[in-house]
């Protein structure tokens, strides 16, 4: 006989959109980190997705992905071409206005992101790691969110293990 009723272990809304934020940032080619965002309606409707990576045609085998502090010279490293996946995110977005949306992303958002999420109206920021707290973008970040009275807190990991078959 066929069941019932509803299946009882099905993912949480935090659990299915971080877990999609986590699975966009698997499409980075940057070596050392790679962060994935999901920006949602406050009808949990997912608006648009990113990750780190170079702009468009700015080919990813040309381009330098080394860390400045392997080297001196900082046009060989990768800060100053690569665009963050909040920015991204919120970039791809071509529906109009992401005005009291939430943003799934897993590494806590920069000074240049925050920028971007102020002046998007991104209402909530939950993310998952906060690799560089005390770095002077993520300091500034934070002072300008919480200026802009945007909310953010760090997600709850809740452990399971969600494995998918491609
Ligand atoms: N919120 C953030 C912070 C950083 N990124 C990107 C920028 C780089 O590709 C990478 C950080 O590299 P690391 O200094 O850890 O080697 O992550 C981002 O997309 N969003
Ligand atoms: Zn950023």
């Amino acid at each position: 006989m066929s069941e019932t009723k509803k299946r009882r272990d099905y993912i949480s809304w935090d659990e299915y959109f971080m877990g999609v934020a986590d699975l966009s940032g698997r499409r980075s080619k940057d070596p050392n980190t790679q962060v994935g965002a999901c920006i949602v309606s406050q009808d949990n409707k997912i608006m648009s997705m990113g990750y780190n990576g170079f702009p468009k045609g700015c080919s990813d085998d040309e381009f330098p992905w080394g860390k400045e502090a392997e080297t001196t010279d900082p046009y060989s490293a990768k800060y100053l071409y690569v665009t963050h996946s909040e920015l991204n995110a919120i970039l791809n977005y071509r529906g109009g206005s992401l005005e009291g949306s939430k943003l799934y992303v897993t590494l806590f958002p920069c000074n240049e992101c925050a920028k971007a999420i102020i002046q998007a109206g991104i209402q909530t920021i939950i993310y998952k790691e906060d690799k560089y707290p005390d770095s002077p973008s993520v300091r500034a970040s934070k002072r300008m969110l919480n200026a802009a009275g945007v909310r953010y807190y760090q997600y709850e990991c809740s452990g399971r293990k969600i494995e998918i078959d491609v």
